[in-house]
């Protein structure tokens, strides 16, 4: 079964027209700076310009770099409305958000696909693994805490692992998350193996019949080897307690960081197998560009977005409604 069967087919009741809008408008809230900034910069990029020309264009490419899109899905965008204009010959500058916004809808659809493939299925009544990678202060202990929460509402036996056994105040603080979540979590001494935590969460897990496990691990980049090393021997003691585990391998990702996001995607695929990426902080950020960029880059589809620090501000991505956030609505 797929995580994202096991999460959505859970929920007790679909959210009605009116809690859809609500959810909507949050997180058009969330997304307030990323949009206000775009769009003043994109509105200084065509002021007293009629045409779509080079001009524009090379405004539009810085407008883009600032907004932490990234240079290369920069790059692509730009070529693609290069080859409108070419065909088209004359277009309108005010029609020059309506061409993004469906520039950057198409991007994220191609680097989706299907947005359920996050990872693989596990084995019917077995537990549904997810190994959570990424920086300190990523915002990885919340998103487990967040994502603990909402499975356990949605009636999920959830087990979680503090594999990130370097601090004592980060197991700590997951332990505050799983009692908040009722979720139950397995520990070891500070210091200790990781891996050996992992196993016995796994283990525990499958012996008590739990539908989702959720592994933190401790994301210390100073040394891509040591950390390649650590993550490789996490996952293969959970695949032979669990054959096929990790399902899933979650990189968190600060997206007020920016760059440096990039930069940490870079380190954490290049260490190990990322399935899907969370994207948390973007309520208190312009840079919410990362989404767009970062997903297109490395062709892994965003599971979650974190818009505050509420349970419920860990939002399922959807790259249509993130859109619409950004945009608006389209007018038909
Ligand atoms: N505004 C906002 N704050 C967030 C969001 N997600 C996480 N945070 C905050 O970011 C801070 C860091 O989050 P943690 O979950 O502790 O980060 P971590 O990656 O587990 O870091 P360590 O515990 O140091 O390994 C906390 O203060 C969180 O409340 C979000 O989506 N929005």
């Amino acid at each position: 079964m797929a995580f994202f069967d096991i999460f959505k087919k859970k929920q007790d009741t679909p959210p009605t027209g009116e809690q859809a809008q609500k959810q909507q408008e949050e997180l058009s809230a969330g997304l307030e700076k990323t949009k206000t900034g775009l769009f003043s910069k994109l509105a200084r990029a065509v002021a007293g310009r009629s045409t779509i020309d080079a001009g524009v264009l090379d405004d539009l490419e810085e407008v883009l770099i600032s907004s932490d899109v990234g240079v290369e899905t920069t790059v692509k965008i730009i070529r693609r409305i290069e080859e409108r204009v070419a065909r088209d010959k004359y277009m309108n500058a005010s029609e020059l958000q309506s061409i993004l916004r469906g520039e950057i809808a198409t991007l994220m659809e191609d680097a989706h696909g299907s947005s359920e493939n996050f990872g693989l299925d596990a084995t019917e009544g077995q537990p549904y693994v997810v190994m959570v990678v990424g920086v300190n202060g990523a915002g990885k202990t919340t998103t487990i805490g967040k994502l603990a929460a909402q499975l356990g509402k949605a009636g999920r036996k959830v087990w979680i692992g503090a594999a990130d056994t370097f601090r004592a105040a980060a197991i700590d603080q997951l332990q505050v998350w799983a009692d908040r979540a009722g979720a139950t979590m397995i520990r070891q001494q500070m210091g200790s193996d990781p891996a050996s935590v992992a196993f016995d969460t796994l283990t525990s897990a499958k012996a008590n019949g739990a539908d989702v496990v959720l592994i933190d691990t401790a994301g210390r980049l100073h040394n891509k080897v040591g950390l390649m090393n650590e993550l490789t021997k996490i996952r293969n003691v959970m695949g032979k307690v669990i054959p096929g585990a990790p399902h899933e391998v979650m990189l968190v990702l600060d997206g007020s960081t920016g760059q440096n996001a990039f930069e940490q995607a870079k380190q954490f695929t290049q260490a190990t197998q990322v399935t899907s990426l969370t994207i948390t902080k973007l309520d208190g950020t312009a840079k919410g560009g990362v989404v767009i960029g970062i997903s297109d880059q490395f062709h892994i589809p965003v599971r979650y977005i974190g818009i505050g620090e509420g349970i419920d501000q860990l939002r399922i991505f959807d790259r249509k409604e993130f859109v619409n956030a950004l945009f608006g609505h389209e007018k038909n």
